[in-house]
């Protein structure tokens, strides 16, 4: 992620998360309490129809399906991606054990004492890691969550300060998981591409040296879920994002469908993919970047391992002209995605308004 001047911030104190439920304050401190209009609809009070669970993809029937297999399981990712701008993707080809392990050892961070943590300090401004990201200012409500993020690829983004060594095998194990999910994405890129009927080389030359950042969440239970935000409502800022959840957690994870905060059901083994910022442009908006936010537990806690997956930063992006004819005129306009990268890492999350930077105003009629 692209380096941010830290000079000017002024944040106040952040207390961690895990710290303040220990403490077990009697109210929750009014910076973590949310104005009215914000605060959430928890899972168990939404009624949930079967139509509001998000798309499931079988991955192996696009990789080894029969051919009636693979265009049902094209058309569902295209609707999915359309339409939810989110899925779950089953038998996507990563080892179960892979994926137990590297939430062992992202939940074993979380749980070391707040000394240990504080080795790896995310500076006011940046956004790599331990601590809470896209804080910048005193009086900007603060999300229920501890993080830990890390650029991973291309190298030249690592902060190699800021990797844990503490569990032992931390750094070996991200990054054994790491190139396990670069993998997936760019086997998804493919099909994405294909869904979109466009040529392999759009996506190639785009995502030859893609970036790669980790950001792990963990949720604290909070004893007023009705008052807080686990994580502020966003869009992604990457091309796709895949975000394990931990087994056996809490629902957590919340979209945005026709106005209305849809929970995302965990479905064992499976991982969530959405739509970022950068391929809602790419698709000239064909493709949605949806916001989504996480909500907390009254007595369970949450961790989720989320992977961003990117284009270089020298890349110049827009709309793929195959994506743009009379029908479909140009939504956004063309940008560097470094430029993109830092306007998102210097803004507070909220909502789509991140995407405003790309998006060509609409002409004042004279
Ligand atoms: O924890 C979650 O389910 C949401 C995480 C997320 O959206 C993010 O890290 O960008
Ligand atoms: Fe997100």
């Amino acid at each position: 992620m692209a380096p941010v001047p830290i000079s000017q911030i002024k944040v106040g104190h952040i207390d961690d998360v895990q710290e303040l439920r220990k403490a077990r304050p009697a109210a929750i401190p009014e910076r973590y309490v949310r104005d009215m209009v914000e605060r959430p609809t928890l899972a168990s009070t939404v009624p949930l129809s079967s139509s509001m669970h998000i798309p499931i993809i079988d991955l192996s029937k696009l990789v080894e399906g029969d051919e009636d297999q693979w265009r049902t399981e094209m058309v569902k990712l295209a609707s999915s991606c359309e339409e939810w701008g989110f899925f779950q993707v089953i038998n996507h080809g990563i080892d179960r054990s892979l994926l137990e392990t590297t939430e062992k050892i992202a939940m074993e961070f979380f749980m070391l004492p707040l000394e240990e943590k504080q080795k790896y300090p995310m500076a006011p401004g940046t956004v790599q890691g331990y601590g809470q990201a896209f804080v910048f200012s005193e009086d900007q409500k603060l999300d229920w969550c501890n993080m830990l993020a890390l650029g991973v690829e291309p190298h030249f983004i690592r902060n190699p300060k800021l990797w844990p060594t503490k569990p032992a095998k931390f750094s070996e194990i991200l990054e054994m998981y790491s190139k396990d999910i670069r993998k997936l994405c760019q086997n998804l890129l493919r099909f994405i591409a294909l869904s979109l009927d466009l040529k392999q080389e759009a996506f190639n030359k785009m995502f030859g040296v893609a970036v790669q950042a980790v950001r792990m969440n963990y949720y604290p239970p909070c004893s007023r879920p009705d008052l807080v935000l686990g994580l502020s409502p966003h869009s992604d800022g990457s091309a796709l994002t895949v975000l394990q959840q931990g087994r056996g957690n809490s629902v957590g994870l919340q979209i945005l469908k026709d106005k209305t905060w849809v929970p995302v059901q965990p479905v064992p083994d499976a991982l969530v993919i959405n739509i970022g910022d950068t391929l809602e442009v790419l698709t000239n908006g064909r493709y949605k970047s949806v916001e989504h936010r996480a909500v907390t537990h009254k007595e369970k806690d949450r961790l989720s391992i989320v992977t961003f997956y990117a284009p270089s930063y020298e890349i110049e992006l827009g709309p793929l002209p195959e994506l743009v004819d009379e029908n479909n005129p140009c939504m956004y306009k063309r940008y560097n995605h470094g430029e993109y990268s830092h306007h998102y890492v210097t803004n507070k999350l909220q909502g789509k308004k991140t995407l405003d930077f790309a998006k060509i105003q609409a002409k004042i009629s004279t």
